[in-house]
Order: structure tokens, then sequence, then C-alpha cells
């Protein structure tokens, strides 16, 4: 089973635009609300491909309602731990024209001690029939440091594979705790690092502690790296759609095979490319298009330079 906690979830607003302009006023079918933040968009994705799954996460107020609401129908298992604080809400306006995706994420509300509390037992009390545990998304400004190390301990106690795609220190933090799995991209991971050159930095966080860093460069595609290898992914050519989404497919993709015992950088690497391109074909975060074993035997994989993604100074 997939376990996935999402330690600040959204109400994910999505609109599609013809053309959106900076103080413009725009007009818009009604935007589709979907219980989302990432490890409930990697709970979803490696639900539809038939994995055993669990979204575990909190929810409140008004917001949280709606939430709970399309998370249920959704048919995605799960258990929430209500908050007091309302569930914050993400914005994606899709621009048709440009093929652009302008997003705005709520910071989020932080628990109470006794709330955080409540979401670790809940993990605790799933954890042992995980195989994988994905610990996905921001944390809320002011969430107790100790959090992430705590939830990725408990994993690793378990016996799960643990992945996490977060950004800011929490990425050092979680390299330092030895995470099986990162998966930042290149902006978060040069930001957290404070490196220039990507690969540099992915390396830093190999050794920090983390097992494989896979990092995700847009259209460019996603680089594997571990502590004896460096491999690229990328499709033969770049799709136009909504990139909201794509690293959490990723997740999904990397997720899925783990839980089968697949532990392989390579067949990870190629299996996470694809899904990420088949969810920027959708319109909405949290699915894959089912073309996706088409994506993927289109991927041109390789060893690159490993200078190869640095950029030039200006
Ligand atoms: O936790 P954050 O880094 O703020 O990201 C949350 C957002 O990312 C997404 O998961 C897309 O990756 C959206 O569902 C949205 O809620």
């Amino acid at each position: 089973m997939i376990l996935t906690v999402t330690p600040n979830p959204a109400l994910d607003l999505t609109w599609h635009v013809d053309r959106l302009t900076v103080g413009g006023t725009h007009r818009a079918d009604a935007g589709a609300a979907r219980a989302g933040g990432k490890g409930l968009n990697v709970a979803r994705v490696a639900h539809a491909q038939g994995a055993a799954v669990r979204a575990i996460t909190t929810v409140g107020g008004r917001t949280g309602e709606e939430f709970a609401e399309e998370l249920r129908a959704s048919g995605v298992p799960h258990s929430l731990v209500p908050v007091a604080g309302a569930t914050r809400r993400s914005i994606a306006v899709v621009d048709a024209a440009l093929g652009d995706t302008t997003i705005v994420n709520e910071r989020g509300r932080n628990p109470s001690d006794a709330e955080w509390g409540e979401l670790v037992a809940a993990v605790v009390d799933a954890v042992p029939s995980a195989a994988v545990l994905v610990i996905s998304g921001s944390l809320p400004p002011e969430a107790p440091e100790p959090l992430l190390s705590v939830l990725i301990t408990v994993g690793q106690d378990a016996g799960a594979s643990v992945i996490v795609d977060t950004s800011g220190p929490a990425l050092l933090l979680a390299a330092d705790a030895g995470a099986a799995v990162l998966k930042p991209n290149a902006a978060e991971l040069v930001e957290a690092t404070g490196i220039d050159d990507p690969i540099e930095a992915a390396r830093s966080l190999i050794a920090r502690g983390a097992g494989l860093v896979l990092l995700s460069l847009g259209a460019e595609g996603m680089l594997a790296v571990t502590a004896s290898d460096l491999l690229h992914a990328r499709l033969d050519a770049p799709l136009a759609g909504n990139p909201t989404g794509a690293g959490d497919a990723a997740v999904a993709a990397c997720a899925h095979l783990l839980a089968e015992g697949q532990r392989d950088p390579e067949r990870i690497l190629r299996r996470a490319t694809a899904w990420s391109a088949a969810a920027v074909l959708m319109p909405l975060a949290g699915d894959i298009s089912p073309t996706w074993t088409e994506l993927e035997q289109r991927l041109i994989v390789a060893r690159p330079d490993p200078t190869a993604f640095r950029k030039d100074p200006a």
C-alpha cells in the first residue's frame, strides 16, 4: 500500500481562460474545485493506476467541507484529521493561448500542537500496512520543526520506503533524515541548497543521506541522481498543456514502482517522466492521460555530461 501524507492540503481551484492579461478581467467557465495538495494528487494518480493507496491529511473550515466532500466522491481511500483552521485554497489559471499556467498557493494555517499530534497518530496507525510512505507538499508556516523528521522516522521504523516532495529548508532536513527518494524541481533545489548547478545541488542531497534525487526540469524532462549514477530522460518533443500536478504524477510513478519492489533508478526515471508528461495533457492536477505508455516509448534516456544543466553566468 502507498500511504501519502499532506501536511498542508489545499482546495485546488482551476480556471481555464483564453488569454491571461495581468490587470485584465477574465471570463471563464465554472472552475473545478478539487481536494488537492501534493500528497492528494499522488494518491489520486496511483489509485487510478490500480495501486492500493491511503491519503492522510488535515481538514478544516468551509473550504475543508468542500474538500472532504470532493475527496469522498473521488473514491480515493483517505483518513482526515479535523483541525480548527480552514483548509487553504490553491488557484491555477490555465492560459489556453500561451499554454502557461499561473498559480497562487495560499500559505495555509498552522494546526495546533494537539492537531499535529493527531496527524502523526493517524500515520502511525496506517503505516504498518504501507510499503511506501509519501510525504508531499509544503509545510504551513510555523509548522513545528521536528514534524518532517518525525514523519520520516515513523515511515523508516515501519520498514516503508520514504519519498519526500517538499521545498525550502525542509528539503535539506529530509535529506539529512535519509529519505529514500526526494523529488525537487530545479528552482526548489537551487533555493534550498544555495548551489547554482542543479546536478551538483542534487549530489549534495545524496551526500547528506538521500538515496535517489528525482529532479524535474519541466520541458527538459527529469534527472535521476544517485551516489553512483546520473541519468536524464526527456520526451522527443515538448508537450503543451497544464503542468500543475506533473511533479505529483512523477512521485506517484515512483511510489507505484517502489510498492511493487522495483527499485531500478532507470526504470523509476522512465515511468516518472512518462506519468509526469501524461499529467500535462490533462486539464486538472491529479489526473494522467491513458496515453502514458506511448509517451514512455517516446522517451530519450541518456547519461548526460554532469555540467550539461549548469546555467552560464549572465
Ligand atoms: O504544498 P504546495 O507546495 O504549496 O503545493 C500545493 C499545490 O501543488 C499542487 O499539488 C500541484 O503540484 C496543487 O494541488 C496545489 O495544491
